[in-house]
């Protein structure tokens, strides 16, 4: 469903993915992971065509992607919730939600439910303003704010990022549910192992904007896996 092709991506003169490479598999959940620095984000927002790429080739669900605009992106069913949640603190949860509904031509009121659905927290909380949430229920609400969109497949960048322990688990059964119960496909930049063990079907490791390693969940178990994400 998602093919990445040699695909390097710079920051001006700063090359930062060298001919990376991955597929992603429809309804799988997929965990890219490497250490701090080495070119994850740069990838999703290379996927999402929010930076564009220097050579290669995206392509999802059969179409070339590697020009397209992030919005022509996300109406072929491609979803992202980036780092540090980005929600607007202003808005209430359901203004941010309502957003979505108004801006993205596959959202209907159904979608907005079915998120709800995913995130019941967030039902108690639609009137309050997004910036007062704590982190865990942005970062909810960023999650569901995207499936609004009705994606096939979603793209989290490091969603349990500054998230308090006890709330990282709610974060991971929600990712659980949203993957098993939609059958979105997901491709998860996660720094934490553990979690990485419990929820992926497959998974690939960076680095120094390379995929330096894949393979099944159990191949995570092997001590030069660990070696890889070890700083
Ligand atoms: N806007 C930018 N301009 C220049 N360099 C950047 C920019 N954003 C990121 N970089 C550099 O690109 C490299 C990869 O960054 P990226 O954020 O993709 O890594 P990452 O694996 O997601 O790291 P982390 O786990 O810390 O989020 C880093 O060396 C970073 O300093």
């Amino acid at each position: 469903m998602l093919t990445v092709e040699s695909i390097d991506v710079a920051y001006g003169r700063a090359q930062v993915l060298f001919g990376l490479s991955l597929t992603v598999a429809p309804g799988s959940l997929t965990c890219v992971m490497g250490r701090n620095g080495v070119g994850k984000t740069t990838l999703l927002k290379a996927v999402m065509g929010v930076l564009p790429v220097r050579s290669g080739r995206v392509e999802f669900d059969g179409h070339d992607i590697t020009r397209l605009k992030t919005y022509e992106r996300v109406r072929l069913g491609l979803g992202y919730a980036p780092q540090g949640h980005d929600t607007f603190p202003q808005l209430t949860v359901w203004e941010n939600l309502q957003v979505v509904l108004e801006a993205s031509p596959k959202a209907t009121k159904e979608s907005v439910d079915e998120a709800l659905d995913v995130f019941p927290a967030l039902r108690g909380l639609l009137r309050n303003k997004a910036g007062f949430l704590s982190g865990g229920q942005q970062q909810q609400l960023s999650m569901a704010r995207t499936l609004v969109t009705r994606p096939s497949m979603l793209l989290l960048d490091e969603p349990t990022e500054g998230i308090q322990p006890s709330v990282i688990l709610e974060i991971e059964e929600a990712i659980e549910r949203l993957h098993r119960e939609t059958g979105v496909a997901v491709l998860l930049v996660e720094q934490y192992l553990d979690l990485a063990l419990r929820l992926a079907d497959n998974f690939v490791i960076m680095d120094a904007g390379e995929v330096v390693r894949s393979g099944g969940r159990e191949d995570l178990q092997d001590p030069s896996v660990r070696q890889l994400l070890t700083v």
